[in-house]
């Protein structure tokens, strides 16, 4: 059906005639009006702020629908309260108070109690509230950024590390004080580091201590009696320079000496062992006393290295700088014991994801001296430390007549000059004095403490082409820098092993034969195979103690090594060609074996001497 309207007709009454579907019907003015007022609400009308009638229908549904919802928060409420006053109810009051058990206790406080007590949130009303709320709470509570946690409320890394610094900034602002950090510190370790921490005088002493050959060298203050305890350094890392080695105990106490000045005496203790000497000091009343340790040799245990699997992105770090060869390697470290001793880390490169291990070989950073040969070493006298104070200007870096390599000792050279040397003559081998005890200058600048720095290039361990594992350097390696030191058990020639491969002679003049071995235990350079052409030569380096009786064997580089460079020695002769017999060769009592060698070099002479026993012969 259709209303047509036509505009004309301002006056008549009977505008059109409409003929409809069953019906006509005559439309007047009237019902054209009324038409169009029942129209409008249904389809266009709006209210005077211009929002919909339909809209305003709505609205009043929804608030009938909010007050509903009121109307039943309040019967809940009222419920509560209802409880609330039920609990309170004089048998519950009883009940209440006999189950307290004190009488004492009046009727309303037991009311003010059970309130209370209803008043608390119920389990299930704890349960309701979600993580989030509790967390937002929290952190409103602490101040912490909302942003630093996870959905779960667990705080998220960057604030965990944030939270870390801030502690310790603490722990470095507190006066010096040692506080539990990251790490778990026990009380003990704690109690015993601030002690020194605090302690000025104490703290003055122990600056003036490093490692040495037998564990701790000390300048003492004159008139100073000391009682301390090392602790580990992984439980007081402030300690780091002076405790690196071991856990020991050093006690220093004066005594007089008549006209030479002060005596100290001292007691060493490395786990079982207990080394008690005396150490001649020179005095000077306004100056710090130096003295020398007499009897250095301590028998030390050996701390074995653990290899764990680098992650995917310090694979990367490492493989990027070396050839293509090694990319399918699986990397493995070793940073805990190396850095404890100064030394750059230790890698081992292996083709399956298995723990490197070597058979009846532990690591150990430091040679192992068996009783017998520490005996022997006894036998020498053992010169007094470096260098006199008063001349010694390696504190300044530089190297003087009187100080160590000055020309005032035997050996002659300081690392400076065997550098020089080496550029001129690679064969020379005179041995070097590093400075020791008796000096003032510090083991972390004296450019003559290299040996007892040790290794600072990081080098790794893999296998090679028919020569079983090899030494490889995993940093670029200066010419005439020190690549490794030879680490083992010191023996004398009749401790020693029938297999020679791993020993190392240490060449000295009469009184029997003292030999590093490494086959048990020893520290990445057993690892070094021969080469005709070899890029390290060995030096013989005094360290704190100088005598004839033993010296330490530092493997220095002949030329610069770049990463995945093969360090190699000649097992032969460090120092200049021989000729080799064919088949055995006589060493010390026994006869050993000459093998083809598999150097790959251009001057291979085809026979290297490999130091395993020739039973044949
Ligand atoms: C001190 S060890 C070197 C480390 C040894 N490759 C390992 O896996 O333990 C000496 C032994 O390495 C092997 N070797 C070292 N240099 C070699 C060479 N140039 N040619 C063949 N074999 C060599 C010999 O078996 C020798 O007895």
């Amino acid at each position: 059906m259709a209303n047509i309207l036509s505009k004309k007709g301002q006056s008549g009454n009977v505008l059109k005639t409409v003929q409809t579907d069953n019906s006509t019907r005559r439309i007047t003015r009237s019902t054209v009006v009324s038409n169009i007022e029942s129209s409008r609400p249904s389809v266009e009308s709006n209210n005077s702020d211009g929002s919909k009638k339909s809209d305003v229908k709505e609205n009043v549904g929804n608030r009938r629908r909010f007050t509903r919802k009121l109307v039943r928060k309040e019967e809940a409420n009222e419920d509560l309260q209802d409880t609330i006053t039920r609990r309170t109810t004089r048998s519950a009051l009883e009940e209440a108070v006999e189950s307290d058990g004190n009488s004492a206790q009046s009727p309303a406080n037991v009311r003010e109690r059970l309130k209370n007590e209803a008043k608390q949130p119920t389990e299930a009303h704890t349960k309701r509230t979600s993580t989030k709320q509790l967390l937002k709470r929290k952190i409103h509570l602490t101040g912490e950024n909302e942003a630093d946690h996870d959905n779960t409320g667990v705080p998220r890394k960057s604030a965990r590390l944030a939270a870390n610094d801030v502690q310790e900034k603490q722990a470095t602002s507190d006066g010096g004080q040692i506080v539990r950090r990251k790490n778990n510190l026990s009380d003990n370790a704690i109690q015993e580091a601030n002690r020194y921490a605090t302690n000025p005088e104490a703290e003055r002493a122990v600056q003036n201590c490093r490692p040495g050959p037998s564990g701790l060298v000390c300048r003492v203050r004159h008139g100073s009696p000391i009682l301390r305890k090392v602790t580990r350094l992984e439980e007081a890392t402030r300690f780091k320079a002076y405790t690196e080695i071991r856990p020991s105990f050093v006690r220093i106490e004066n005594e007089p000496l008549g006209e030479h000045g002060n005596a100290e005496s001292y007691v060493l203790r490395y786990g079982k062992h207990n080394v008690t000497g005396q150490n001649e000091c020179h005095v000077d009343p306004t100056k710090i006393v130096s003295c020398s340790v007499r009897n250095p040799y301590a028998i030390v245990q050996p701390r074995a290295l653990r290899f764990d699997l680098v992650s995917a992105k310090e694979r990367w770090s490492v493989m990027k700088r070396l050839p293509m060869k090694w990319r399918k390697m699986y990397v493995w470290k070793e940073a805990a014991v190396t850095e404890a001793y100064g030394q750059a880390a230790l890698y081992f490169f292996t083709k399956t994801p298995t723990q490197p291990t070597v058979e009846n070989f532990q690591f150990s950073l430091e040679t192992l001296i068996s009783r017998k040969a520490k005996r022997r070493i006894q036998d020498w006298p053992l010169l007094p430390g470096c260098c006199n104070e008063h001349v010694c200007f390696c504190i300044k870096g530089q190297q003087w007549y009187g100080c160590c390599g000055g020309k005032f000792y035997w050996s002659t050279r300081t690392h400076k000059e065997l550098r020089e040397e080496i550029v001129r003559d690679p064969k020379s081998d005179y041995g070097v004095r590093e400075c020791g005890a008796l000096c003032p200058c510090s083991l972390a600048k004296c450019k003559d403490r290299v040996l007892q720095r040790g290794r600072q290039h990081r080098v790794f361990i893999a296998e090679t082409e028919g020569k079983g594992l090899g030494l490889f350097a995993l940093d670029t390696i200066e010419k005439g820098a020190l690549a490794t030191e030879y680490v083992g058990r010191l023996v004398i020639e009749d401790e020693a092993d029938a297999d020679q491969s791993y020993q190392w002679d240490l060449d000295l003049i009469g009184r029997g034969r003292l030999i590093i071995d490494s086959r048990k235990y020893g520290n990445e350079s057993r690892f070094a195979n021969h080469s005709c052409d070899p890029n390290m030569f060995s030096v013989k380096v005094r360290v704190d103690f100088d005598t004839e009786g033993y010296h330490r064997v530092g493997l220095f580089t002949n030329r610069e090594i770049r990463p995945g460079k093969e360090l190699t020695i000649d097992y032969f002769n460090q120092n200049g060609r021989r000729e080799l017999p064919t088949k055995s060769f006589v060493s010390g009592k026994s006869l050993v074996k000459v093998e083809k060698c598999r150097c790959g070099r251009k001057a291979c002479s085809g026979l290297f001497l490999s130091g395993k026993p020739n039973e044949e012969a």
